[in-house]
């Protein structure tokens, strides 16, 4: 593992030694853009603050960064203003929706999205003093496998990778995964297929990345959940207002909030009672 991540790691395990608060650090990630990543992730922070969590976003897609926009928000300040020292971590958060906070990135920086080793050090060290802010620091990755991508995904508790069911959008998922592989041994990884149909897609989708990453990579992945395509997403996006406070009836969100509920460990039933994968989920996240 490289220096930055066993940082954020070595972070990670003193606070978790530690007496205050456990943030759980989640990094989303995709492989191909434009999959829902940056929806899903708004979306998984609303109902997570509905279930009492505490969450910061960090925008790690620091090249491209938009998380602020989904939410309807833009940002004063960014990780520029902290990387060229005129702000300190706690300046440039940004509260958006429901007590979350944003960690901005900056929108067409070239820089920003190839840090160097001193500058993601600094990153990584100035997020450990929102410790005790958050219950959950959930990190928006950019698409793509470049270092810093990686480098977030490596060092946080619990990797979730996001797709569609659409074969290059499953390709680059997989092409994640085994960059992940090269990079690190333990991980916790889950995933999330966005976009369904029907609950089969889902399941044929998962069994054939759960197939290759095991044959291939000797990877054991978990499926987390599923959502369904709900041209109510596009609506909020384009909306900038966040589906789950807009339409929180909407498929989509409700499937992202039974996504909140088994992050947080929540023994339940996906939303819909339809299809045979219900059970085949039911019996995967208990063991
Ligand atoms: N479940 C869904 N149903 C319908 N549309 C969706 C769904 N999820 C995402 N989308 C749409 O897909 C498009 C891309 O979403 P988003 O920007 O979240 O992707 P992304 O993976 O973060 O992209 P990038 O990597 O380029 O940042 C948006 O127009 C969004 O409305």
């Amino acid at each position: 593992m490289n220096d930055q991540a066993s940082t954020l790691r070595s972070m990670v395990s003193q606070r978790d030694a530690g007496t205050h608060n456990n943030m759980r650090v989640i990094a989303v990630g995709s492989g191909k853009g434009g999959v829902g990543k940056t929806s899903f992730v708004v979306n998984l922070a609303i109902a997570l603050s509905e279930l009492n969590y505490r969450v910061i976003v960090l925008d790690g897609d620091l090249g491209l960064a938009n998380v602020d926009v989904v939410f309807g928000m833009t940002a004063k300040y960014s990780i520029r203003h902290l990387l060229s020292g005129e702000k300190r971590i706690e300046d440039i958060l940004c509260p958006v929706k429901r007590g979350i906070k944003v960690l901005p990135g900056a929108s067409g920086m070239f820089e920003l999205a190839n840090l160097d080793r001193g500058q993601l050090k600094n990153v990584l060290v100035n997020l450990g003093r929102l410790e005790k802010m958050a219950d959950v620091l959930l990190i928006d990755t950019g698409a793509g496998l470049g270092h810093t991508v990686l480098n977030f995904l490596c060092a946080s508790d619990e990797v979730i990778v996001i797709t569609t069911p659409e074969p290059p959008a499953m390709a680059d998922a997989y092409g994640l995964l085994k960059s992940l592989k090269g990079q690190q041994e333990q991980l916790n990884l889950k995933i999330v297929i966005n976009r369904i149909h029907h609950e089969s897609e889902a399941e044929i989708c998962f069994e054939k990345l759960e197939h290759a990453a095991k044959k291939f990579l000797g990877l054991r992945v978990n499926l987390l959940g599923w959502i369904y395509d709900d041209p109510l997403m596009g609506k909020s996006i384009m909306e900038q207002y966040p589906l789950g406070l807009a339409n929180p009836e909407s498929l989509a969100y409700k499937y992202i909030q039974w996504i909140a509920g088994n992050v947080t460990g929540m023994d339940q039933r996906p939303p819909s009672s339809s299809g045979g994968i219900r059970k085949l989920i039911f019996s995967i996240l208990k063991n």
